[in-house]
């Protein structure tokens, strides 16, 4: 039988990420010290990699796919096929920063000052490259982990991945520049992205995480309304998301149905409510599919 060999990433994105796989429908479970997860689809296997690995991996053809970010498919600099752009870290649903951060107190205020001094990351080639772009001569050195404990003592500066920014405040970093954004991506093997079966696999679980993505930002909304005040209700609904209009078995009411971003609920149902919508039911969605 055919099988897809997926490789989820072990560390920051591993939570969120089978959290993502439950609610597009599939169920992984992960034993403690065991890198195979088990998944309920006999035409899947899972295999846990480090996200910094998983690129390498995957060009190699070891993996026919994965999920990682973006920050390490260019550091590994690996040919492979983009799937889909899921936008989603450990906490958040934003891109990361990959940062240049120094001591509250240092004199570095922008990548000149990094002349000569000691920088600490686990990004080497990022780092040579800004400051190659920039004209600096400085000390880039590796760090495997826990960098923001290393200034000033250590290194003077660190370019590191912030997504809350908890873990630079805690260490008293300030940040100095932004290098560069990162995102998670679906990615592919070449020749896997053309075998028909594992194309149409893989297209399959783009599909249903982007739904599972986009359906967190959004609610359901249905309402009903009384026909004088219908047109009063439906101008106050977003114009890109045109609701359903239904009759309900009284003539002279209708019923309102339509999804709309969910930071805008808390202005509209207010508006809604004061412009003669009644019954009002907003529901949470699984999965939207645009
Ligand atoms: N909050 C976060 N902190 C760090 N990396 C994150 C976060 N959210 C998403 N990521 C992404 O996860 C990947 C981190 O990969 P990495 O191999 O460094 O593992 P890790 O999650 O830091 O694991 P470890 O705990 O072993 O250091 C990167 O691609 C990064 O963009
Ligand atoms: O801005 P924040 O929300 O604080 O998140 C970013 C922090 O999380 C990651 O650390 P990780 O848990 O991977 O530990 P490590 O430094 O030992 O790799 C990353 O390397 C940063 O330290
Ligand atoms: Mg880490």
């Amino acid at each position: 039988m055919a099988v897809l060999r997926l490789g989820l990433p072990k560390g920051s994105l591993e939570e969120t990420t089978v959290d993502m796989f439950r609610r597009a429908g599939y169920k992984i479970d992960i034993q403690s010290r065991s890198y195979y997860p088990s998944i309920d689809d006999k035409e899947i296997e899972c295999v846990l990699i480090r996200a910094q690995e998983m690129s390498r991996y995957v060009e190699e053809g070891l993996l026919d796919c994965g999920l990682t970010g973006h920050d390490w498919i260019v550091e590994n600099g690996s040919d492979v096929v983009e799937i889909a752009e899921l936008v989603y870290g450990k906490v958040g649903r934003k891109p990361l920063r990959w940062v240049l951060a120094a001591p509250n107190d240092s004199d570095i205020h922008g990548p000149k000052d990094l002349a000569g001094k000691r920088i600490a990351t686990e990004a080497v080639g990022m780092t040579k490259r800004y400051l190659a772009k920039h004209g600096v001569e400085a000390t880039v050195e590796f760090s495997w982990g826990a960098t923001e404990v290393k200034p000033p003592h250590l290194a003077d500066a660190i370019v590191e991945i912030t997504e809350t920014g908890s873990s630079l405040r805690a260490n008293n970093l300030r940040i100095v520049d932004t290098l560069c954004e990162t995102t998670t991506r679906f990615i592919a093997n070449k020749d896997a992205a053309k075998d028909e079966f594992k194309r149409a696999k893989m297209d399959k679980l783009a599909l249903l995480l982007k739904a599972v993505l986009a359906a967190e930002s959004r609610i359901g909304l249905m309402l009903n309304v009384h026909k004088d005040n219908l047109d009063a209700v439906l101008n106050i609904l977003p114009a890109l998301q045109r609701p359903t209009v239904a009759n309900l078995s009284d003539k002279d009411w209708f019923s309102l149905t339509t999804v709309i971003d969910e930071y805008v609920a808390r202005d509209i149902i207010p508006q809604l409510m004061q412009a003669g919508a009644e019954g009002l039911v907003e529901y949470a969605l699984n999965k939207v599919v645009l």
